[in-house]
């Protein structure tokens, strides 16, 4: 026992001292021969250690984008055989509830067998310290696998082994896919811990196709549309451009065009990217989200004549004449000022512009960018121009075919004698697929489908007789606009006429004047002349 303990303070002192020299070393020896004599103890240590490491980091040396290896040995790892030895895994997605997307925890490592060939793979995570505090721990994680394997199987791993890894992950991949929903996080946050640049949920909408209402021919020309582009991949190569797709579906609000998004990655299988706009500091910021977004994705933004706001510099520059009456304290306005403008997004068209059609719009494949508008009219053509926007879907009222859609999703019903004057009153009336549908909904759980019908029969009568009121009235107003600028004509006209016959009364009266005058120096001359006698007397 006391040789033992003899034999561990010695191992103790050896390591102690080993630890001194080394620290010696790294701190006194120069760079250079540090590095010669590192280069031959890793030389030394290869001839006893025979085995191979590569790494795979999550981040390439780009730094933009996720490394697709890296996601697809992660899969793969996951749902490998020799992951159920692992102790420590982290759950991921789930499925319908259903399959748990496992993958291993940090520092974890296991062991597989391929060909009769042992591998190894850890999981690592190395965590560079920021030099200021932060309230938030790991500022910055780097997570990478490590796959060791002996050096005399080195040509089987690196070909054979590592394709087999990365395509049964992806398949994997595929086959677990649960949909999501990104939305990208404010440009302001881009560091420390909350550093990714989009955050996401799994995406659950019902929408399809099918529940769609809308022209059935109109719908087929999208479905084929879809196809093509999906089964393009060739045919984007062969023409030289880049595989994506733009989509620009406008309409009033409540005709769809949110719901036709969901409908469009339901039936893709893409992802969908929803870009809030206001929240992107500057262009580079906005190049930034678009890299940053996987393949076989939808990049939507909604309302697009609302997000840009082009016209934010003249309205500054009026709330500043405005201001400039008020007394205020220079200094405090200036701070204010700058704190208004680091808020504001200056996203400009041009950065939008370059963004679905740029270069770096080439970056990945298999996209589609969607917008839309309620206000068409408004857009600069030139972002709406085919290239960038593709395909100008237009979402109107509910016609009678769409309602036919609505009625068998909401009631079952395909046919019913209510039909008729339903297809008459749509025919009449402007309702929006929202509001057809918000009648067809029963109100309580004993109203059947008939009842909705009748629901909807009746709203659609109310709407009319609004409309045939509001017509009226607007007629009647239209009506009275119009005796009302007759009247004023008139009075004009009257008013004119009186002024040109006073004109014409003074003008005559003027040269009656004359006349007069005339007259009067004509018969003093004449009396001078002749010395005519009036009444008697000579003048
Ligand atoms: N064409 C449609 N087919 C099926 N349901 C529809 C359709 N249009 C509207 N709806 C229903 O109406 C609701 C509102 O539709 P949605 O949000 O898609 O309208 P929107 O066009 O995006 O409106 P906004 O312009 O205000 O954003 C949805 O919940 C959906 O159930
Ligand atoms: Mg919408």
């Amino acid at each position: 026992m006391a040789a033992m303990g003899e034999l561990w303070s010695q191992v103790g002192s050896i390591m102690a001292s080993l630890m001194f020299v080394y620290a010696l070393f790294k701190q006194y020896f120069p760079y250079q021969i540090r590095g010669y004599l590192e280069r031959y103890s890793n030389k030394l240590v290869n001839l006893v250690y025979p085995y191979i490491q590569i790494t795979f980091h999550e981040y390439s040396d780009e730094r933009f984008k996720r490394s697709e290896v890296y996601g697809a040995i992660r899969t793969y790892l996951g749902a490998c055989p020799s992951s159920s030895k692992a102790k420590r895994l982290k759950a991921h997605d789930i499925k319908d509830n259903k399959s748990l997307v496992l993958s291993m925890d940090d520092n974890e490592e296991i062991t597989e067998e391929f060909q009769g060939v042992k591998v190894w793979w850890t999981s690592c995570k190395h965590v560079t310290k920021s030099t200021s505090f932060s309230y938030y721990p790991a500022s910055d994680e780097k997570r990478y696998y490590k796959l060791t394997f002996h050096k005399s199987h080195r040509d089987l791993i690196t070909s054979t082994y590592l394709n087999h890894v990365v395509q049964e992950g992806k398949a994997i991949a595929v086959q677990k896919r649960q949909l999501k929903l990104y939305t990208n996080n404010s440009s302001d946050n881009w560091y420390g811990y909350k550093s990714s640049k989009w955050s996401h949920v799994v995406f659950e909408h019902p929408a399809s196709f099918n529940t769609l209402a809308m022209d059935p021919k109109k719908k087929q020309e999208i479905l084929n549309d879809l196809d093509k582009f999906k089964q393009g991949k060739q045919y984007y190569a062969k023409i030289g451009k880049a595989w994506k797709r733009g989509y620009l579906l406008y309409g009033p609000p409540g005709t769809g065009k949110s719901t036709m998004i969901a409908a469009l990655a339901n039936y893709l299988e893409y992802d969908i990217y929803d870009v809030e706009l206001t929240a992107v500091k500057d262009n580079t910021s906005l190049r930034k989200l678009l890299i940053d977004t996987t393949n076989k994705s939808i990049i939507v933004i909604e309302d697009i004549d609302c997000s840009l706001d082009l016209t934010g510099q003249r309205k500054k520059e009026k709330k500043k004449d405005e201001e400039d009456g008020e007394n205020k304290d220079p200094m405090k306005e200036r701070a204010e000022e700058e704190k208004e403008e680091s808020k504001k997004s200056k996203v400009t068209l041009s950065g939008l512009l370059n963004f679905i059609d740029g270069i770096w719009s080439a970056c990945g494949g298999e996209r589609i960018i969607v917008f839309t508008t309620n206000h068409v009219e408004k857009l600069d053509p030139a972002l709406i121009r085919r290239g960038r926007m593709d395909k100008h879907i237009e979402l109107s009222y509910c016609c009678f075919e769409a309602f036919k859609v609505l009625a068998s999703n909401y009631l079952d019903i395909e046919s019913h004698p209510l039909f008729a004057r339903i297809k008459c009153l749509l025919e009449e009336i402007d309702m929006t697929p929202a509001d057809v549908a918000e009648n067809l909904m029963p109100n309580s759980v004993t109203e059947d489908g008939e009842t909705c019908l009748k629901n909807l029969i009746e709203a659609l009568e109310v709407a009319k007789e609004d409309a045939r009121k509001k017509a009226e009235e607007e007629e009647a107003k239209l009506k009275a606009e119009e005796e009302e600028a007759k009247l004023k004509a008139e009075e004009e006209k009257a008013k004119l006429k009186e002024k040109k016959e006073e004109k014409e009364e003074k003008e005559s009266e003027e040269s009656a004047k004359e006349v007069v005058k005339c007259n009067g120096t004509m018969v003093v001359k004449e009396v001078k002349e002749n010395g005519v006698k009036e009444n008697g007397v000579t003048t």
